[in-house]
Parts: C-alpha cells; sequence; structure tokens
C-alpha cells in the first residue's frame, strides 16, 4: 500500500466551462483567481478547464496563481489528419495539466465508447496531463436499476491499465443531474461512490484506494456542502456554476 493510505484525499474542484467562454471571460477567471488564495492554500485543488480557444490565454492569467487548467477532450493521436481535433499534446502546449476524457456530452454527441474514452486517457498520460474520466447513468438506466452495473461496466473500459491516483481522477455525473438543477440524493452519491471506490481498490490496489473521485451534476453553491461531504466523493466537476467567479468560490467553499 503507498503513502496515499496514510494521508487523506486531497479533493479538486473543477470547472468545466463547456462551449461557453469569450475573452471577456478572462475576466471572471481573474475574479476567482483573486479571492481564491486563501482557500487555496487550504486543503482544495482548483482546475479551470475552458473551451480550447481560451486555453492559452488563461494559462497566462494563471501564471502565479493556483489555479490549474484542463482541456475538454482530445484525439487519442499526436497529430495528423484530424481537422478540427485537438491532441494531448496540444493541450499540455497550451498550459493544460488535464484533459476530460469521455463527458457524456461527448459519449452521447460523438459516439464515444468506453474503447474510445479509454485510448483518450492513454494519450492523455502520453502528453504527461491527467485523464479526468467520466462515467455516468441515464435517467432510463437509474430508472431501471441499473445504475450500479453500468458505471461499473464503463470504469472498467474507460480507465486503461496502469492507472495511478496521480494520473487519473474519476468523475460520476449522471446524465440526467448535468445542467438539469436535479442531483442523486447523498445516499444515492454515497452508494455509487463507495461502489466505485470497491471496484477501483480490487483492480488497482492501493493506487485505486486513493484515486480522486468527484461528483458532477448540478452542483451549485447551496447543494455542495452536502455533496461534498459525501464518503469517497473527493471534489467536484462542475459546469454551469463554474462561469460565474462567485458560484465557483461558493462551491469551492464547501472545503473551508
Ligand atoms: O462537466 C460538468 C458536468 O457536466 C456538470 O454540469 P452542470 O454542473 O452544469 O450540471
Amino acid at each position: 500500500m503507498t503513502a496515499a493510505t496514510a494521508h487523506p484525499i486531497r479533493p479538486l474542484v473543477a470547472g468545466n466551462w463547456k462551449m461557453n467562454g469569450l475573452e471577456a471571460s478572462r475576466a471572471e477567471f481573474k475574479a476567482l483567481a483573486a479571492a481564491l488564495y486563501p482557500q487555496l492554500a487550504q486543503k482544495v485543488d482548483v482546475m479551470i478547464c475552458p473551451p480550447a480557444t481560451l486555453l492559452s490565454r488563461l494559462a497566462g492569467d494563471a501564471a502565479g496563481t493556483r489555479i490549474a487548467l484542463g482541456g475538454q477532450d482530445c484525439h487519442a493521436a499526436v497529430s495528423g489528419a484530424h481537422t478540427g481535433d485537438v491532441s494531448a499534446e496540444m493541450l499540455k502546449d497550451a498550459g493544460a495539466t488535464a484533459v476530460i476524457v469521455g463527458h457524456s456530452e461527448r459519449r452521447a454527441d460523438h459516439g464515444e465508447s468506453d474503447a474510445v474514452v479509454r485510448a483518450k486517457a492513454q494519450a492523455a498520460w502520453r502528453a504527461g496531463l491527467v485523464a479526468i474520466i467520466c462515467i455516468g447513468e441515464t435517467e432510463a438506466e437509474r430508472k431501471a436499476g441499473k445504475t450500479l452495473a453500468v458505471v461499473a461496466g464503463q470504469l472498467d473500459g474507460s480507465v486503461p491499465d496502469g492507472a495511478t491516483a496521480a494520473n487519473t481522477v474519476i468523475a460520476y455525473e449522471p446524465v440526467w443531474a448535468i445542467g438539469t438543477g436535479l442531483t442523486p440524493t447523498a445516499a444515492d452519491v454515497a452508494e455509487v461512490h463507495a461502489a466505485l471506490r470497491a471496484r477501483l481498490a480490487a483492480r488497482l490496489g492501493g493506487e485505486g484506494a486513493a484515486m480522486r473521485l468527484l461528483y458532477g451534476g448540478s452542483v451549485k453553491p447551496a447543494n455542495a456542502a452536502e455533496l461534498m461531504a459525501v464518503p469517497h466523493v473527493n471534489g467536484a466537476l462542475v459546469g454551469g456554476a463554474s462561469l460565474k467567479a462567485a458560484d465557483f468560490l461558493g462551491i469551492i467553499a464547501a472545503y473551508r
């Protein structure tokens, strides 16, 4: 077992701006950076995943702060004839230290399978980025009582061999909770996260036991404290509420 057993898992609150963000959005980022330092100095890592177009500019703004930057997706290849795609190496070059892969919007809009997500996670590692691998059930799957089976299958299929607590973060995002204002109960989140933790530990040993498990889906300042207090929830992946510095700060405040 690694030293991770002896130390609590350091939480991560990551903001996914999705297809939002223009030059003017830098003001929100700067407001976040200016207000965040006292909290950052304590016990939570903070990341913003802007659209790729803003990555380089925010990298300049992030200098001297402790806000990390991530991409929202990457192609599995290093480079080549893939019009419109961005490689993990390009994200790294632009200032990212991590990349989200397998977000349900990518799985739904672009037909990304677990195998594709796995290849993208490996690409992230190849470039020296942390892979933030997303999984989560649809509303129909939850209603059919298949949640645990679905997320277990996605976990097995999307997480490559060689995953460690340092190179991988798992984000559990129920599809029906994303952007809807709906969230599972704390007990429901606890059930899923405990199952994910057990599965990761069984497969990856101490690395799985120490891997960060984020919850995502309508996390807001008003519900963050309750959700972040759930066992095996080691932070949040935040969409809409990450676009405004004040809202994102209200979520991070769950770790004060
Ligand atoms: O990546 C973030 C998630 O999709 C959550 O989005 P949301 O906070 O807007 O529900």
